[in-house]
């Protein structure tokens, strides 16, 4: 059982429990991220994860055709694609995520609140490439299970923290790409000071994502000193996706 959650993550968590699926056939094969984002690190761009997201629970809100969004940041060379599919809070959906996937040839990622092997399953039948899984929502024999579970279809997952006690968790689970999300999830509050601190704190070893309230290419800059590999840009891009190039080559 995930741990207690209050609020609206509460409510997303027991969304997942029981959220149906009908099972599809998966139509591509599974891309690997982490050797795009080293591969573009090597060329000297920087490798944003480019997020589909309409709503989120601090307030932001935009409408944009998904495929249209998903097509301009993979010419904008976007290192791949994050669809949210949270559908009570975020008003995400599978069918964006299904969608998406066939309309792109970079990497999926399914953000989402998982916490059952069924969300593995439809992640991989709808063509994600690697799934979103957060420390602060899964016990950690939960969290190390669905690592071991999203890996047995040749996928991976993005482990994503915000404090200390995560990262350890993560570690221990075996995460070899962990997200550090500024913002808490709890509070809503973006902490970048802090989430930079925790990016030096991630082994040698790991790809280090940066999530989360970055807004221009100083940011990067900066992040990217602090030693993060790449970085997961939603609200941007959504109200300006002429940014992508800016925040790749910049
Ligand atoms: O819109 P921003 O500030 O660029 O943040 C994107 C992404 O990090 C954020 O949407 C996010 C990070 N972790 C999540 C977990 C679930 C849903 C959404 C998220």
């Amino acid at each position: 059982m995930p741990r207690y959650l209050e609020g609206w993550i509460k409510q997303v968590v027991e969304n997942a429990l029981r959220r149906a699926y009908v099972s599809r056939s998966r139509e591509k094969p599974v891309l690997q991220v982490v050797p795009r984002i080293m591969e573009l690190k090597k060329k000297g761009f920087n490798p944003v994860i480019a997020e589909y997201k309409r709503r989120s629970p601090s307030g932001f809100n935009e409408e944009r055709d998904h495929i249209t969004y998903a097509k301009q940041m993979e010419l904008g060379s976007a290192v791949a694609i994050s669809v949210i599919t949270e559908d009570t809070v975020f008003n995400g959906s599978y069918k964006y995520l299904e969608d998406i996937s066939r309309a792109v040839r970079v990497p999926v990622l399914m953000k989402d609140f998982v916490v059952t092997e069924n969300q593995v399953d439809a992640a991989y039948d709808l063509g994600a490439d690697f799934v979103l899984l957060i420390v602060r929502i899964l016990t950690e024999r939960e969290l190390s299970g669905l690592i071991d579970y999203i890996r047995s279809f040749g996928m991976e997952a993005l482990v994503e923290v915000h404090d200390r006690e995560d990262l350890d968790i993560a570690l221990r689970a075996g995460a070899t790409l962990v997200g550090v999300n500024s913002r808490d999830l709890f509070s809503l509050k973006v902490e970048k000071e802090s989430a930079t601190k925790l990016l030096e704190e991630i082994p040698a070893g790991r790809v280090k994502v940066a999530e989360s309230g970055i807004e221009s290419i100083e940011e990067i800059k900066l992040l990217k000193e602090r030693g993060a590999d790449a970085f997961l840009i939603g609200s941007a891009l959504m109200r300006n996706p002429d940014k992508i190039k800016e925040f790749v080559e910049g």
